[in-house]
């Protein structure tokens, strides 16, 4: 759907020169969430107005459904830009227009007749779960909101992508988690194309199947979000993990359980793509007669299964504890004995 060939930004200043992508290459299918992530600077929003054609490559190629969206200009690209949308960080919203009027306007200047126009917008009202607030100015709306009026407005005209510019920051966590389910299911009922950029590895995990990590301009890792979560390569991405991983606080209980460990086995369990809805300790504990403890967890959901660390205490016949073992490993969860007493 998107390819990205050898992208690179030059920007020319007082100072001299500034690359802001530096030779990167992508390839994001229909269909797909795919998430850019990195820090200010790292050249994400250049991206973004690569992709939509806002700003030209200095050397490269960008296609979005076969066309070069690179090289065309005029009549041409305002074409090809309908296929692509966009939501923003700050909404961008017209303060002066109810909810249905923003989600009117891109029908508006479309072309798009009265009867049909209002037809759409209830649709599209209903599909953000908005209903009740059409007669609303955003300035009566909350953030999460307002969000979804963005999004109304971005889908109006069957855009095949949607691009999302840090749509969630300026959200509190509950809220984000709404706008990012919302997405989510956007995605799958419409067949959507999105590609977010985010400095918040939540963000990726929650949503995304697949992930590019940006640094100075370069992609420094991509790769499916659960492998990069399982073994994250460049410095910065651990960094990102860790983010949302609870690694710190993983080893600051094991330390203080190690101070007073007595019994049993202190087993570490990593959950890559597990579903998450087996009862795992409680057949532990009914099946194999042991006492589990659970000392830390820190498991989180991606789209494709759960990911993280369980640390349990497994207490019992040497025995029994050793089959629990195996079973955790016939279920593909990793084990690894951290101590015994
Ligand atoms: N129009 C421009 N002229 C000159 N330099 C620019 C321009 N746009 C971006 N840059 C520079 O390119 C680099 C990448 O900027 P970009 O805005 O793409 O990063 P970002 O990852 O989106 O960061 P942020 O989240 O802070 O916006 C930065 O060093 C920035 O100063």
């Amino acid at each position: 759907m998107i390819e990205l060939k050898n992208i690179s930004k030059l920007y020319k200043t007082k100072n001299g020169e500034i690359t802001a992508v530096k030779d990167v290459s992508l390839t994001i299918q229909q269909g797909e969430i795919f998430g850019i992530i990195g820090y200010s600077g790292a050249g994400k929003s250049t991206m973004i107005r690569l992709l939509n054609g806002l700003e030209k490559p200095s050397s490269g190629k960008v296609l979005v459904g076969g066309q070069e969206i690179s090289s065309i200009s005029g009549g041409k690209l305002r074409a090809a830009r309908q296929k692509i949308s966009m939501i923003f960080q700050h909404f961008n919203l017209l303060w002066s227009r109810t909810v249905e009027e923003n989600i009117a306007f891109p029908l508006e200047i479309a072309g798009v007749k009265k009867e049909e126009r209002t037809k759409r917008v209830n649709e599209l009202i209903e599909l953000v779960g908005l209903s009740g607030r059409e007669k609303s100015y955003p300035s009566q709306l909350s953030g999460g909101q307002k969000q979804r009026v963005g999004i109304a407005r971005a889908l109006a005209n069957n855009p095949e992508v949607l691009l999302c510019d840090e749509a969630t920051s300026a959200l509190d966590p509950e809220t984000t988690d709404q706008i990012l389910e919302l997405l989510l299911d956007i995605n799958k009922r419409l067949g959507l194309t999105i590609v977010l950029i985010t400095h918040e590895m939540h963000v990726i995990r929650k949503i995304c199947h697949r992930v590019a990590v940006m640094e100075a301009g370069s992609v420094v890792e991509q790769g499916e979000v659960l492998q990069v979560f399982q073994n994250p390569q460049a410095p910065i991405t651990k960094n990102f993990v860790m983010q949302v991983s609870g690694k710190k606080e993983a080893k600051e209980s094991i330390e203080q359980i190690l101070e007073h460990f007595t019994s049993g086995k202190l087993v570490k369990l990593t959950f890559i793509g597990t579903k998450s809805e087996q009862p795992i300790i409680s057949h532990l504990i009914k099946e194999f007669d042991i006492e589990v403890n659970i000392v830390h967890g820190s498991i989180s959901q991606t789209t494709k299964g759960s990911y993280g660390n369980l640390i349990i205490q497994l207490n019992g016949k040497d025995s029994k504890v050793e089959e629990a073992l195996l079973h955790l490993e016939s279920l593909e969860i990793q084990t690894e004995v951290i101590e015994h007493a």
